[in-house]
């Protein structure tokens, strides 16, 4: 049975339900968990990507050429911590503005797991030097709150309306990034996730006026990510994959195996990067593979899917601010253990395939071992989290699920099994 269902990122189907859903008026992603038929030919999509995706090494110097080449006269520069000032990023890339007449007022110390407060400040800041665009130089962290400070600036109330659903976003200032962690595929999609640390919620909105006009993505520039970002990503990463690759009602053959290449190459380059961060080979399709998880690309013609295991991630992160994949590496395997007979044949499709082995539970034991090979956390004690604390995330949990369209599904007890599973 098929109810409700609207396919995600990418397709005009998606953002148009997702621009304007009728029960909630707001950001809503129409998707409704269902038992899967298999077998069926590709549904029918319209695939829709405008970022302009700049890739490979040196690339960062172009985005003054860029900015300009939309008539922008001046940018908020967004950025993180002060690496980008000690290892030359930010010269290059105030340099590049200049060169092209573009001036620029500058936003650092966005934190990993980005504030809505934060984002009010950017919203200041463009409103007072009357900044016509809005630069992300930094990880998914630094873009998610650029498009939050891009669509809360022509917003005439407050930006967390944005968020919670009392308000939809029609227009945004042009959104710009130079990518320096890759991960969330923020730099080729329309979403953006930020936490409100007055109300612990962690909410993400989308709209087609937040799709990067262009993203430069320079592997390189990747070279410091620490160890444990690395295993973070890949885990994001591979999270990414699997809620469509899992959820998806008509999944093609072309599909599963585009996914397939996508989690093999995320294994195997993250395997080569523990053993030589300077393998930039490995980087650079690690950086691609993680743009591609989350353009659109993989849940076309999926016939609607569900993102369940960010819904139960994002209490996670909001209540105990732990690093988005590495909470996705302990709920990932709860949950795969809890849907698994609801789609037998792909778990063990992904079981054969990506580990050689044959039944459903051997394919999750393996992808759980191979996190917990890598380091990254596979039980919530791993993040510090006690078995007693399991009422308040699920509690958290319920907004996102309602948010994503899951409620029915996952209602309270669902979601408390599955994170039972990773005690
Ligand atoms: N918009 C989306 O589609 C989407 C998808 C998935 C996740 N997210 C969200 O994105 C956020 C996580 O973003 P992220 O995984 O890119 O990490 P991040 O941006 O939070 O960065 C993680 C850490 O790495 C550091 N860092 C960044 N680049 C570096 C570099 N080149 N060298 C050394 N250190 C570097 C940052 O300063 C930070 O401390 C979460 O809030 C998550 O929920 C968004």
């Amino acid at each position: 049975m098929r109810v409700g269902i609207t396919p995600l990122l990418g397709t005009l189907s998606w953002l148009r339900a997702h621009c304007a859903s009728p029960q909630f008026g707001r950001n809503v992603i129409l998707c409704a968990c269902v038992i899967p038929q298999r077998g069926k030919s590709m549904d029918a999509f319209t695939f829709f990507n405008p970022t302009t995706l700049e890739f490979g090494a040196g690339k960062e110097p172009l985005i003054g050429v860029r900015v300009a080449g939309y008539g922008l006269k001046k940018v908020l520069l967004c950025y993180g911590s002060e690496r980008i000032k000690r290892d030359g990023l930010f010269e290059t890339v105030t340099a590049s503005l200049a060169e092209q007449g573009v001036a620029w007022v500058e936003l650092g110390g966005i934190v990993s797991n980005p504030v809505i407060s934060k984002v009010r400040e950017g919203i200041g800041l463009v409103q007072a030097h009357q900044v016509d665009a809005v630069l992300s130089v930094g990880g998914g962290s630094v873009l998610d709150s650029v498009k939050a400070i891009a669509a809360g600036a022509v917003y005439a109330g407050d930006v967390w309306d944005l968020f919670s659903g009392k308000a939809r976003i029609t227009s945004a200032l042009p959104v710009f990034a130079i990518l320096t962690l890759a991960a969330t595929g923020s730099e080729m999609n329309p979403g953006a996730v930020v936490t409100n640390e007055e109300t612990k919620e962690k909410f993400f909105i989308m709209s087609p006026a937040l799709f990067p006009k262009v993203s430069i993505v320079s592997p390189v520039l990747m070279r410091s990510i620490s160890r444990e970002y690395l295993i973070y990503s890949a885990s994001d990463v591979i999270a990414h994959l699997i809620e469509v690759y899992f959820t998806a009602p008509s999944y093609p053959k072309l599909q599963s195996r585009i996914v397939e290449s996508l989690i093999a190459t995320v294994i195997e380059t993250t395997e080569a990067l523990l053993a030589d961060p300077a393998d930039d080979a490995a980087r650079a399709q690690f950086a691609w593979a993680a743009t591609l998880a989350l353009n659109g690309l993989t849940s076309a013609g999926a016939g609607g899917f569900s993102y369940p295991n960010h819904a139960i991630e994002h209490a996670l992160s909001a209540l105990y601010n732990v690093p988005h994949g590495a909470g996705l590496s302990v709920v990932v395997p709860a949950w795969m253990k809890w849907f698994h007979s609801r789609n037998l044949a792909q778990f063990e499709r992904f079981a054969r395939t990506l580990f050689g082995v044959q039944t459903a539970e051997q394919g999750i034991a393996a992808l759980e071992d191979w996190f917990a090979r890598i380091g990254t956390p596979t039980r919530l004690s791993h993040l510090g989290i006690p078995e007693t604390d399991l009422p308040a995330i699920v509690e958290n949990a319920r907004g996102n699920m309602a948010a994503f369209g899951l409620a029915g599904l996952y209602t309270p007890e669902v979601i408390f099994r599955v994170l039972a599973n990773a005690v």
